[in-house]
């Protein structure tokens, strides 16, 4: 089932375009990572979906149902933008506090056990004024899950947080995904979205460009499968044919000092070097192949012309 559906969604500021025409769809019990630079339009798009803007076109829906709609609202949970909490209320009568407004005020056990579960368990009588960064960022987690949502918004929920907050909070959003809930989560953080989503799309001026696996994106870009090679001597009667069979097979050859680098552009491709090399009586002491990482495959996305790392 289909808990996010978007069809040609499309939002102008004046007459400025900033979200482009978007066609999505997220399944139940997806973690689903939105990636894209500043000003990509991904909070734009985001807000549109929980209901605090409206689209300029096209349309959407939440569960199947055409949005917004406050019927939806209960459904999904919303991590706020930090600097909205009210400095003089604690963790806790914030967190009453907003349940109540929500319709269903939330009992002292429950707020309890929510900042438990996001790591806040000895704050809860602290003033959110006195809270650090982190401390904000874990609270508006809490604020997200406190009722229960089926689909929970997370915008960047692990930046500007120490190392083993980030870990709590990876196992948090795993724990809330085995729970049976959609996670929809915006990061910069390119190794966490590898780490924990089954799907990802990168955003970019407005417009979705690539969307799909983390296996699926890779093999989007097998042309930059690198081939490292630490190899013996090459007898120079043989070095002439060794690197005509290598420039046959893959490109951006380097060879310097008994090392060998190429790219390529699919698997089999490795077995026809390392066959090269033994054919011109070449001995192979370490092969090493890299793929690109989800960096790369952002990079390239996000600047005109395709990036072709090679070492
Ligand atoms: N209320 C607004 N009025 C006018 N322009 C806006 C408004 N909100 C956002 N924008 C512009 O829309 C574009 C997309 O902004 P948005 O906040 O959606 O990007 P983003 O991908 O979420 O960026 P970030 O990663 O920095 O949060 C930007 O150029 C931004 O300046």
């Amino acid at each position: 089932m289909s808990v996010i559906n978007t069809k040609q969604l499309y939002k102008k500021y004046g007459s400025v375009p900033v979200v482009k025409g978007i066609d999505l769809t997220v399944e139940k019990g997806e973690i689903f990572g939105f990636l894209g630079r500043n000003g990509a339009g991904k909070s734009t798009f985001i807000n549109i979906l929980t209901g605090i803007i409206h689209p300029s076109a096209g349309s959407f829906s939440l569960f199947g149902v055409s949005g917004p709609n406050d019927k939806a609202k209960t459904r999904i949970g919303v991590m706020p933008d930090y600097t909205s909490f009210d400095g003089s209320m604690t963790a806790m009568g914030y967190l009453r506090f907003l349940s109540e407004l929500s319709g269903n005020k939330a009992s002292k056990e429950k707020c309890l056990a929510v900042l438990k579960k996001v790591g806040l368990e000895g704050e809860a009588n602290k003033k959110t004024g006195k809270f650090s960064f982190g401390m904000k960022k874990k609270l508006g987690i809490a604020q997200a899950i406190i009722h229960e949502p089926e689909l929970i918004f997370l915008d960047e929920p692990t930046s500007g947080i120490d190392a083993e907050s980030v870990i709590h909070i990876h196992q948090l959003i795993r724990e809330l995904n085995r729970e049976g809930k959609t996670i929809f989560m915006t990061s910069h953080n390119l190794d966490e979205v590898e780490k924990l989503c089954t799907r990802i799309a990168i955003m970019k001026d407005g417009q979705i460009v690539k969307i799909g696996s983390m296996d699926e994106l890779r093999s989007y870009y097998q042309s930059t499968i690198i081939v490292k090679i630490k190899h013996g001597k090459i007898p120079s009667s043989e070095l002439n044919q060794l690197k005509q069979w290598l420039l046959k097979t893959g490109q951006g050859l380097e060879m310097k000092q008994q090392h060998m680098i190429i790219s390529v552009d699919q698997e089999k491709k490795i077995a026809d070097i390392i066959r090269a090399f033994n054919q011109c009586k070449v001995d192979i002491y370490r092969v090493e192949v890299e793929e690109p990482s989800l960096e790369e495959i952002f990079l390239d996305e996000q600047v005109s012309g395709a990036i072709r790392k090679v070492m």
